[in-house]
């Protein structure tokens, strides 16, 4: 095994690994690295029965370094190194993730999604997800059994409490009228800018619009279609389920220049449901065809098909759901006893909002 001086400085990992000493594999020989294991930016290839560590520069002229990169399932999670030095240089795309949806109530597998979409596109070396956003839609959804939205917010923020990148966001739920998605994206979008732009120095060149973050919370505008490729602002991307996807079809439920423009400048991660063929429905979309570049498809081999709706199901027959939502959510349930045959009725005839919105309104 090498002395840990070799490459362990930063100041000299960037380098020419044989001018620091560095015993890097022969780029001619073919590939005996057996494993990868980055230790505090430097990497211990295991090689021939011997450990050897690596500086960056000797390990991306490995062969087997890029064979390992490329194989999805020996390819380890925490590679390309990302040592201080080198975060700077990191050029994969921010992401921020939203989810929408009723959350009645949220779910384990609500919460699965974030990290599925997370693994995924993190393997693919081009991005890297910053944040994840619950977005509850209103009670002016008026679907079947929705429950008060400040219930399903508590409940998501027991839920996301332990975690460092999945929060809650109460702005789509706190509107007077049920949102497009499209709509509630642009917004996220916007904040996201906003929120760089007062990261950003003065001369950064991206334009503050005067009052625009007082505006942003307190809902008092809603921004225009915006650019989401702005230099330095995170990429926001729709995370969902197979299910929703497939609902792009049904008559009167969603506009095609909605969906167009959430697959062109937003983005889709369709986590695999049971019961949805995401990848035969994009086939049969001219329009999710076209954008298919745009929209990642994640297969969650875990099958597990939580729904909200069993298990207020399960809730109304005094059957146990634990293991199935975090125990704090039960708890709340409990104590606000929020799931029952009333709970269940309301909005019964009533047409869900879209449906009113599109078949008698202007579009
Ligand atoms: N088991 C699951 N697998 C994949 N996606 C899911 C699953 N459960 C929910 N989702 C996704 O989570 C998002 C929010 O879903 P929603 O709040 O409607 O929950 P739900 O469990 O689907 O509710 P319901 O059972 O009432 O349809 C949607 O994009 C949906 O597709
Ligand atoms: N045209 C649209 O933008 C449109 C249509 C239907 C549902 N949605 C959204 O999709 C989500 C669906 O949630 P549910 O699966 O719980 O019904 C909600 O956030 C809803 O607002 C959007």
């Amino acid at each position: 095994m090498l002395g840990p001086g070799a490459c362990a400085d930063p100041s000299q990992r960037e380098s020419s690994c044989d001018a620091h000493g560095c015993r890097a594999h022969p780029v001619t020989t073919p590939s005996p690295v057996v494993s990868l294991l980055e230790i505090d930016g430097v990497v211990c290839a295991s090689c021939f029965g011997e450990t050897i560590l690596l500086c960056p520069p000797a390990l991306h002229r490995l062969p087997c370094f890029w064979a390992l990169r490329s194989s999805s399932e020996s390819r380890p999670q925490h590679l390309p190194l990302r040592p201080a030095e080198m975060e700077k240089s990191d050029d994969r795309t921010e992401v921020v993730l939203l989810a929408c949806g009723s959350f009645n109530p949220i779910t384990n597998m609500h919460l699965r999604l974030f990290e599925l979409a997370r693994d995924h596109l993190h393997a693919t070396g081009r991005y890297r997800v910053v944040k994840g956003i619950i977005s509850p839609v209103g009670d002016t959804y008026k679907k079947k059994g929705l429950i008060e939205a400040c219930h399903r917010l508590a409940m998501i923020r027991l839920a996301t409490a332990d975690s460092d990148w999945v929060q809650v966001d109460p702005w789509e739920s706190s509107q007077n009228e049920w949102l497009e998605t499209v709509r509630v994206l642009r917004h996220h979008q916007q904040k996201l800018a906003v929120e760089q732009n007062l990261k950003s120095p003065p001369d950064s060149g991206i334009p503050v619009k005067k009052g625009q973050k007082r505006k942003l919370e307190n809902h008092e505008d809603e921004p225009d279609r915006i650019c989401s490729d702005r230099k330095g602002t995170p990429k926001l991307k729709l995370l969902c389920g197979g299910d929703l996807l497939e609902s792009f079809r049904i008559p009167n439920l969603w506009k095609l220049e909605d969906i167009t423009e959430i697959v062109s400048d937003y983005g889709l991660v369709c986590i695999s449901r049971m019961g949805a063929d995401a990848d035969k429905f994009i086939y049969e979309s001219d329009i999710l065809w076209m954008y298919r570049d745009n929209i990642s498809l994640v297969t969650e081999w875990i099958t597990n098909d939580i729904s909200a709706t069993k298990i207020r199901r399960a809730l109304r027959r005094g059957q146990s759901v634990r293991y199935l939502l975090p125990d704090s959510v039960l708890e709340y349930i409990r104590k606000h006893q929020l799931y029952n045959p009333e709970s269940e009725d309301r909005n019964t005839g009533v047409i869900l909002a879209p449906i009113q919105k599109y078949s008698t309104g202007p579009q």
